[in-house]
């Protein structure tokens, strides 16, 4: 099958690498000249515009195009669309890889000559070698169109499955990003524990064991034991900071909406925000509220 993949990063140079490996045919296209370059090196077509993309794929054996954006979620995906509209028409199917919002999704679909799919992708730039998990939505036909390039760039046919209509896979995404701060955040309460706790414990090794056999062992444990491994136990000069909180807020915005409590999501995308202040004017306050109602001594800096 033909497929134009735009957006080469990190994530898209695995969806270009996989369908080559799976014996697809691929043409390639990102704002950087570098990343189309290393992309033809790996033996897809360089394409050096939207246009030129849509041209080339346009001479391929099989009716309608298949073009993959990977490009980041936001002004960038609608500027692509825009870019590919006059070259689109219902025979074509459009799948955004991306970290998407399900509404916009929603709304592209609607606005689309082009079937459009979209598709929360899961498993990060260390998946090139297994694959991702892909949750899409989106028409069914144009998801049995894509099915040869999903078991190309997931896992397998397991690793990917239509979750529903149009917004359906981002939607899964987004939740699925929530379940993923609050795991972090769930391992990082229990190592903080046993780092400054009673005993003077080797935190890979904890890491380690509980990744052989024991409940809680998981990816993301093994990422732990990663990071102890590389870092100590102390985790080295890594900074108190954590950065991102889209999909985090995004989860949190649509329970309040649906009225479902997700507490543990909520308190973990807390602590992000958190962790990007210096000095909470809130603590600051308790403090000195304390010398209010009980004459407690202020800590000043
Ligand atoms: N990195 C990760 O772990 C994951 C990322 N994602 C999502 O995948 C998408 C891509 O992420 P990454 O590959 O990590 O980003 P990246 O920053 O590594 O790559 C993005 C690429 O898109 C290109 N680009 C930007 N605007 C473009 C445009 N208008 N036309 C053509 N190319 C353009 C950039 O030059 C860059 O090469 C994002 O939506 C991200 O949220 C999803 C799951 C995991
Ligand atoms: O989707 C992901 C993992 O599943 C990506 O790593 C994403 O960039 C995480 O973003 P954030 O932590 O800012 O929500």
């Amino acid at each position: 099958m033909q497929l134009g993949v735009i957006g080469l990063g990190r994530m898209g140079r695995i969806v270009v690498d996989r369908s080559l490996a799976a014996g697809h045919e691929v043409v390639a296209f990102d704002l950087s000249a570098e990343a189309t370059a290393a992309a033809a090196e790996a033996g897809a077509t360089p394409a050096d515009s939207v246009a030129d993309l849509c041209e080339r794929l346009a001479d391929g054996p099989e009716p309608g195009k298949r073009i993959w954006l990977m490009v980041p979620a936001g002004d960038a995906v609608d500027a692509t669309l825009a870019e590919l509209e006059p070259h689109l028409d219902d025979e074509d199917v459009v799948v955004d890889g991306g970290n998407s919002h399900f509404a916009e999704s929603v709304r592209r679909a609607e606005s689309t000559a082009a079937a459009y799919l979209d598709c929360g992708t899961s498993g990060g730039p260390a998946s090139a070698e297994e694959g991702f998990s892909l949750m899409v939505g989106g028409p069914e036909r144009a998801y049995n169109a894509l099915v040869p390039v999903f078991d190309a760039v997931a896992t397998g046919p397991d690793g990917h499955d239509r979750m529903g209509p149009a917004g359906s896979g981002h939607y899964v995404k987004m939740v699925h990003n929530g379940v993923e701060y609050a795991l972090m955040q769930a391992y990082g309460e229990g190592f903080e524990l046993l780092a400054d706790g009673r005993y003077d414990l080797d935190l890979e090794a904890v890491a380690r064991t509980w990744n052989n056999g024991a409940v809680i062992r998981s990816w993301l444990l093994e990422l732990c034991e990663e990071a102890f491994r590389e870092e100590g136990s102390e985790l080295g000069d890594v900074a108190d900071h954590i950065a991102g909180g889209s999909t985090g807020t995004w989860t949190v915005e649509e329970a309040l909406e649906q009225e479902v409590p997700v507490p543990l999501i909520y308190a973990a995308l807390a602590e992000r925000f958190d962790s990007r202040n210096e000095g909470r004017f809130s603590r600051r306050l308790a403090n000195r509220l304390r010398y209010g109602f009980g004459r407690h001594e202020v800590a000043r800096e």
